[in-house]
């Protein structure tokens, strides 16, 4: 089938390049004309284990073009839309604009009998706005919601864990389109909802505040963990095989970040309050409030491992992105910890194997080395921040006799502690009191 995918960003450039993949004919629309003639040639625009490999095998394919002039994707049956929804940035609503203008560019060339399909992450009743918006087109319109996850983006987008149908007038030429989009995943058994627009934008909103939901929950409790002397880590893994909790993404430490979770859950609750929901607006308040605090009470942990202050100290931050296996930078939990020690006049150096080459445009104030060795020289106290398995698997006795002292904060609990302490490291992990107790006995 000829498919259209508009916007070429973290979610449009993998959904393109799988969709090639599934055997699709594809052409990807991206106004960023730099970003158009970089796929065109061949080259991943950001860093996502698995993309390059599927753009080499669509371009052999010959199933994928480039384009930034919607006239070309008049050939197509079916236009994904995959463009940004970020926070306002005056309010926690989502912003449209990049939507409703990629609509506005799609509108002329459709016709009827085709589909265009939203996939960016919308406020409840935008479909239905959009619907009218094509209706003289005779194109019909589905939201099919995306939930693939950056650094396991192509993994999540071949084999996904259900596909979420919201059809509204063109039910009928919705499915069997959307059917035939996905039918090897479909002939895979992966589970299918076909539901109304709203239930489907509801789906994906009120899952990525479901997770950060959780995240906050277990953050909290850390805090607690930390004044009564428990361990987090130790009581997470232990609530974990509880099948009704369950032990995934349960991990304690500087709180969640990137492109989605934090404005998502803004734009949940900016829906909750105008349709007069105040329980989930307060709720999740509270969440993206726990969040917060829980980079603050990291950078006040640095400060207290510096005699109170860490003017002109050196440390080292290891990892600049929001999780491991991307580049993304977008509301990076370490970024965050890093300026508000720059902040208060730390000398930071902060090391990340693939996001250095965007952050350091974004956060001058701050330092950057790739090479973790020579990162780590001098330092007075290191926080890891981002678990990239470079950072896991460093020698902790090669590590110390880099940095001037060895401290360290284990911002995601992803070291062995009693491995670094071990070593001669003063090992504090987030919401482990147990860890610091067992770190100053051995100091
Ligand atoms: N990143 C993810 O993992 C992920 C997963 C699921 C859903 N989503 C949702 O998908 C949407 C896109 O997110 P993203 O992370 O890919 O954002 P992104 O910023 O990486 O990509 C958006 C792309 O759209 C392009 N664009 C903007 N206006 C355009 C227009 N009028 N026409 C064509 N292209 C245009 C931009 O140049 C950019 O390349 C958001 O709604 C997000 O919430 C993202
Ligand atoms: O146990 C955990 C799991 C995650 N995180 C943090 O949470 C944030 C988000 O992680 P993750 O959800 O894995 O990354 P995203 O790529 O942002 O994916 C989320 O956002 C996407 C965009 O909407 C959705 O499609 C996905 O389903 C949803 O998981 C990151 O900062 C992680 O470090 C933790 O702190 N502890």
């Amino acid at each position: 089938m000829k498919i259209s995918v508009i916007g070429a960003g973290y979610l449009g450039a993998v959904h393109a390049l799988t969709l090639a993949h599934l055997g699709h004919d594809v052409i990807a629309l991206d106004t960023d004309t730099a970003r158009i003639a970089q796929l065109a040639r061949g080259e991943v625009p950001f860093h996502e284990p698995g993309l390059a490999e599927l753009l080499q095998e669509g371009h052999d394919g010959g199933r994928l073009t480039f384009t930034s002039d919607p006239a070309d994707l008049a050939c197509a049956q079916v236009h994904f839309l995959c463009v940004g929804t970020p926070q306002s940035k005056t309010t926690n609503d989502s912003d449209l604009s990049f939507l409703m203008s990629a609509v506005q560019a799609l509108r002329p060339h459709l016709r009827p009998g085709t589909l265009v399909v939203g996939k960016s992450t919308v406020p409840v009743g935008t479909a239905t706005v959009l619907e009218q918006v094509i209706a003289a087109s005779g194109a019909g319109l589905a939201w099919n919601p995306e939930f693939l996850r950056q650094g396991t983006a192509v993994k999540d987008s071949l084999v996904p864990d259900r596909l979420v149908y919201g059809v509204g007038e063109k039910a009928e030429l919705a499915c069997s389109l959307l059917d035939a989009v996905y039918a090897p995943l479909l002939e895979r058994g992966t589970p299918k909802v076909v539901t109304d627009f709203a239930t489907s934008e509801l789906i994906k909103i009120s899952a990525n505040a479901f997770l950060a939901l959780k995240l906050s929950y277990i953050n909290a409790v850390g805090e607690f963990c930390e004044q009564v002397g428990a361990d987090v880590v130790q009581l997470a893994q232990a609530l974990g095989h509880d099948d009704r909790i369950g032990g995934k993404y349960f991990h304690a430490g500087v709180g969640f970040g990137g492109g989605c979770l934090p404005k998502d859950l803004r734009s949940f609750r900016a829906q909750a309050q105008s349709h007069g929901v105040d329980a989930l607006d307060e709720m999740f308040s509270l969440v993206d409030g726990i969040n917060a605090d829980a980079r603050f009470r990291t950078a006040e942990t640095a400060v207290r491992l510096c005699a109170g202050s860490v003017q002109g100290k050196r440390i080292t931050i290891l990892g600049a992105s929001f999780k491991p296996h991307t580049d993304d930078i977008r509301d990076s939990p370490a970024l965050d910890v890093a300026a508000q020690l720059a902040a208060q006049g730390a000398l930071v150096t902060v090391s990340d194997p693939q996001a250095q080459d965007t952050a350091w445009l974004q956060f001058p104030q701050l330092s950057f080395e790739r090479e973790v060795s020579v990162a780590l020289r001098e330092a007075e106290l290191v926080l890891l921040l981002t678990q990239w398995p470079e950072f896991t698997a460093l020698d902790p006795g090669q590590a110390a006799t880099l940095v001037r002292r060895a401290v360290i904060i284990d911002g995601r609990n992803a070291l062995d502690g009693s491995v670094w302490q071990a070593a001669g490291w003063e090992y504090h992990g987030i919401g482990r009191a147990g860890m610091v107790r067992a770190s100053r006995a051995a100091v």
